[in-house]
């Protein structure tokens, strides 16, 4: 129950923008709205606006397919991530707000020797940071996911999986609304319906605002969290980003009584499913193999996932799709993100979280708010840096990424 349930007046203001703030931030998702929350509750800053070209929460925030888990390889992405699955648990109680995290569990399915190798290697890694991940047998895995088929004849036999307890999903609306009423209380401005046109600077270089379809609006630091579009936010400021924008797609089925118990993903056949406590089942697929800002995405491949799934889950050969969509995700050549300053003084950048940054919401925010506070990273974010592409320090998280990019 919320405390102090404050009906259904407004849950945030729409305040016209002021000619200035201290602090613009360029998207109004789950992390420029945490972002701006942190900024004003854990640095003071509280003269700033958010952004956003649509609806808060439209875009990739309000479009993904809820996974939660820390279970990555580098020691800079478990930084990044069990910061955030730390936050995650208490962030109901944080924002007042039922974000609804369920710690159900993420098993990573298994599949061939590679597979078996790679996972072990994650679990050994993540081990030794602290974070759990335990290694499944089939029988194991069938015991803790019961459709899942593990028979011999199957079509994508099963020689293991791994498992994270902690890992599970949360409510991606309600992450948005928390974030972004919880904001609003502390005096940030949420202005919707405006676009980022154009960014100004100085003569001696520095950020002096942006320019939106809502005229001028002045700031002396710009945060830029806007996922699929970033490059072309960026653009704005010249400065290049190694970044590619595609159509990531995720369907719903009809509702089904309580059926399936946790998150299960298969890297191999590009699948990940869940049940929504609506019932529905909630499918992701890998992302399309092209370049695009539409938020729509190929046939082809969720018919591939469809085949996937119903080969894993024989039991829902027979139930029908209900809803298929799309978001543009911003994918680095290494899968980790960027979260750093910028040639630019005062411009600082939040993206590359490409298909997985839903589960790094408020970790990032949290980082992203410290950055831009402060004008210098925080330890667990010091290494995901926009020079990384230069100096070849990457960071390689294409296996963890968890499904096809
Ligand atoms: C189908 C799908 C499934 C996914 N599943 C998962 C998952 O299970 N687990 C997981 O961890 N991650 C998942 N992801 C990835 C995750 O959704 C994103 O990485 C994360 O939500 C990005 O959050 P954000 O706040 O950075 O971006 P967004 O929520 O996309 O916010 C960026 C905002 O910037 C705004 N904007 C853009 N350009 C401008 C402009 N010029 N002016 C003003 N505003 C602008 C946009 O309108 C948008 O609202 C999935 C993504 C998709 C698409
Ligand atoms: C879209 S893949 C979800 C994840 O990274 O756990």
């Amino acid at each position: 129950a919320l405390r102090g349930h404050r009906g259904w007046e407004k849950q945030w203001t729409s305040p016209e923008p002021r000619a200035e703030y201290d602090v613009v931030i360029i998207g109004a998702g789950g992390h420029g709205l945490g972002a701006a929350y942190y900024l004003a509750k854990e640095h003071g800053i509280t003269n700033v606006a958010v952004i956003e070209k649509g609806w808060l929460g439209g875009g990739n925030t309000g479009r993904n397919t809820t996974i939660i888990r820390s279970n990555y390889l580098y020691e800079e992405s478990m930084h990044i991530y069990e910061h955030s699955m730390k936050l995650w648990e208490g962030l109901s109680q944080e924002l007042n707000y039922n974000v609804m995290y369920s710690p159900r569990g993420v098993m990573m399915l298994s599949h061939n020797i590679h597979d078996q190798q790679s996972f072990k290697r994650h679990i050994h890694a993540n081990r030794l940071y602290g974070i759990d991940n335990e290694w499944l047998t089939p029988e194991q895995a069938k015991a803790y996911c019961p459709p899942l088929d593990i028979s011999a004849s199957a079509r994508y036999p099963i020689n293991g999986a791994a498992l994270q307890r902690r890992g599970g999903t949360a409510r991606h609306d309600a992450v948005a609304w928390g974030y972004a009423r919880a904001a609003s209380d502390r005096g940030v401005h949420i202005i919707q319906n405006c676009e980022v046109t154009g960014i100004r600077r100085a003569p001696d270089g520095r950020v002096t605002g942006v320019e939106t379809t809502r005229g001028f609006i002045g700031a002396r630091k710009v945060g830029v969290s806007a996922a699929g579009h970033t490059t072309t936010i960026m653009k704005m400021a010249d400065v290049r980003v190694p970044l590619q924008s595609s159509p990531l797609q995720a369907l719903v089925s009809e509702p089904l009584k309580p059926i399936f118990p946790c998150v299960v993903m298969s890297n191999t056949v590009h699948a990940y499913i869940s049940q929504s406590d609506k019932g529905e089942l909630v499918i992701g697929a890998g992302t399309d193999q092209y370049n695009s800002y539409s938020q729509t995405g190929g046939l082809q491949i969720i018919t591939h996932t469809l085949d996937a799934i119903c080969e894993l889950f024989p039991m829902f050969r027979r139930v029908k799709m209900m809803r298929q969509w799309g978001g543009i995700v911003d994918n680095t050549p290494d899968r980790s993100a960027i979260q750093s300053k910028t040639p630019v003084p005062g411009l600082y950048v939040n993206c590359g979280w490409g298909t997985g940054g839903f589960k790094a919401t408020p970790g990032s925010a949290n980082l992203f708010a410290h950055l831009i506070a402060r004008d210098e990273p925080h330890k667990f974010n010091a290494g995901l840096t926009l020079e990384r592409f230069r100096s070849g320090r990457l960071i390689d998280e294409a296996a963890a990424a968890a499904v096809a990019h």
